[in-house]
């Protein structure tokens, strides 16, 4: 690798996250602390476990449709099969969805951004999966322990989804190269920011992304299984297409 070209592509990556995240950091810091009003929570609460997984499953993949327009910017993602690009949505999507989210997570008030405010675990009770919602918001604390920049941000979530270990792929060697390249990247960019020690840090945060993410495949088969009709009929199709 030139430094050159390496340059040239976490730069790449970056301008795609930038371009594909939704929101900016910038943006949400002015609302960290608009938060939901007791009335607010009441209503959120009142709703039934099905009302509220079928609004965040579609808040979620609004989240998704995002991250494949992400993906479909990533050296070394558009040139796979459509199995192996869907292969590697299908697990690795969540996982870039909840890196992001982390990003907003007010570790002072234990809060996430979540319908325009910022909602504590008690907004989320009517979903009736408090050890995944626990789990959600405990890697959100520890990815902002980290203090990432948006450039790490950016690269570590292109690896997060280039990830040749996944199941069922076609052409692993070939999904093996783009990772490979991509932790140049990486390392590329903790070099440069003189924080290597972070690379471990962010290999032990996969592994937990890992086990979040089963959690909610996990929580998604209870669900499906006591409210059918919800999660087959009402569901966004991208949900179902990624995560049943
Ligand atoms: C991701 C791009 S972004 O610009 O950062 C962004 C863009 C948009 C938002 C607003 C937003 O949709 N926030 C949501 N918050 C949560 C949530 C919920 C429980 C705890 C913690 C966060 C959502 C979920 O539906 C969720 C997320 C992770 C695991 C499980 C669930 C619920 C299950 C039942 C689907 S959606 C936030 C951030």
């Amino acid at each position: 690798h030139s430094l050159q070209s390496l340059d040239d592509m976490c730069a790449s990556i970056v301008r795609s996250h930038r371009e594909t995240s939704q929101y900016r950091v910038e943006e949400l810091q002015v609302l960290r602390w608009k938060l939901y009003s007791r009335e607010e929570i009441q209503v959120y609460q009142s709703k039934s476990v099905d009302e509220m997984w079928q609004h965040c499953a579609s808040r979620l993949t609004d989240a998704v449709q995002y991250v494949v327009e992400f993906a479909k910017q990533i050296p070394g993602f558009r040139t796979l099969s459509q199995n192996d690009q869907i292969a590697l949505l299908k697990t690795g999507s969540m996982e870039v969805v909840l890196v992001r989210m982390s990003r907003f997570f007010n570790a002072e008030n234990n809060s996430v951004f979540f319908d325009g405010k910022f909602a504590g675990v008690e907004v989320f009770k009517s979903l009736a999966c408090g050890d995944l919602i626990t789990a959600v918001f405990d890697f959100a604390h520890g990815m902002c322990a980290l203090k990432l920049s948006e450039q790490q941000i950016a690269l570590f979530s292109a690896l997060v989804l280039i990830n040749a270990d996944r199941p069922c792929l076609e052409d692993r060697g070939r999904v093996q190269r783009a990772q490979r390249s991509l932790e140049f990247g990486l390392r590329h960019i903790l070099h440069r920011d003189n924080q290597e020690s972070l690379m471990h840090k962010l290999n032990q945060r996969m592994a937990v992304l890992r086990s979040l993410c089963s959690l909610h495949m996990e929580k998604l088969q209870w669900f499906s299984q006591h409210y059918p009709l919800t999660a087959h009929i009402l569901f966004p199709p991208l949900y179902k297409e990624l995560f049943a």
